[in-house]
């Protein structure tokens, strides 16, 4: 497996003390699969809130914002590559990380910014309004690619996405050149599925559905995803082999009865999943318009 050249990626989600959501399985992840990380939290907390309580330590929204200047500032700017973005503790915080995403693009027409939308679920929104609209508004236009799952692109779309064909053109509607829908619906009976639609694939990957998932698995996806782009994968094999790898990793950390994943010892599983993934080639929108 070769390893990643040099190129920094800042990663911009919460920090849990136990587990491993949000920017503990982001940095896990891309250091193992060989990129230098620049970790920013957005809040911190004992562990994920639906193990019960945790306190949100958050940070004052100016001093966040000073963090962002710093950073804009800083004299290894150019090691930057890539910035990946995800849970947001309050409205103002995705308003600073855009304008560090826009400073970065001055500098470096070519950053990749990939922005996980983490809004919601199939039960709705879990994060205040003002703050998806903040992602919505600020940060999905700045997007080389947005990592939704299919509920928070229903949410961003303003529409039920009850099928595949409702999922892509949703997809195509929102902006970013490329998209990765997560939870989309399966082809496969009790299968679960991510849909990737680009200006070249309309791709859906597929494996089988396990009960008692932990948290942070879109976490890790958008993560691996945006690692094997950058090591300048074709998007076929990047969406097939990330898929593998976090079904690998689900389904390990299941079989030992664990509430978290347990990325320290399935390491292997993402830089060298063994998993089979089910690839199906769709029929891409601006292909059926055509017709
Ligand atoms: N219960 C599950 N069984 C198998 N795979 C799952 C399960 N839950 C999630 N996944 C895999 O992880 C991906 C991301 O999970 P999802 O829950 O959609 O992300 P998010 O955490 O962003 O809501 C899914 O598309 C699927 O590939
Ligand atoms: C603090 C916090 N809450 C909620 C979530 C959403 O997690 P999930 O969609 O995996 O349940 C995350 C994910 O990063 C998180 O960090």
């Amino acid at each position: 497996m070769s390893r990643v050249s040099a190129g920094a990626v800042i990663v911009i989600s919460s920090h849990v003390v136990r587990g491993s959501v949000g920017n503990r399985a982001a940095v896990f992840a891309l250091e193992t699969l060989g990129h230098p990380v620049w970790a920013l939290p957005t809040i911190v907390l004992p562990w994920h809130p639906g193990h019960g309580r945790s306190t949100r330590l958050t940070f004052n929204e100016a001093d966040f914002d000073h963090a962002i200047d710093d950073l804009i500032a800083a004299p290894w700017l150019s090691e930057v590559r890539a910035v990946l973005s995800g849970y947001f503790g309050n409205a103002a915080q995705a308003l600073s990380v855009a304008r560090l995403v826009t400073a970065l693009r001055e500098k470096n027409p070519d950053l990749l910014y990939a922005c996980d939308p983490v809004i919601g679920d199939a039960g709705g929104l879990y994060v205040p309004e003002a703050t998806a609209e903040a992602i919505r508004d600020h940060l999905i236009p700045l997007a080389s690619l947005a990592t939704p799952n299919r509920y928070e692109l229903a949410w961003l779309a303003g529409a039920p996405l009850e099928d595949n064909n409702a999922i892509m053109e949703a997809a195509l509607a929102l902006g970013p050149s490329r998209m990765l829908v997560t939870s989309a619906v399966p082809m496969m009976a009790g299968g679960i599925g991510n849909l990737y639609l680009s200006g070249r694939n309309a791709l859906l990957a597929e494996h089988r559905s396990v009960e008692g998932a932990p948290n942070g698995l879109g976490d890790l996806l958008s993560a691996v995803f945006l690692s094997r782009l950058l090591s300048g994968m074709d998007e076929e094999r990047a969406l097939q082999l990330t898929t593998a790898s976090v079904f690998e990793v689900l389904a390990r950390a299941v079989k030992r009865g664990s509430n978290e994943l347990t990325l320290a010892v399935d390491s292997a599983s993402l830089s060298t999943p063994m998993a089979m993934v089910q690839l199906r080639h769709l029929v891409h929108p601006a292909q059926r318009k055509k017709k």
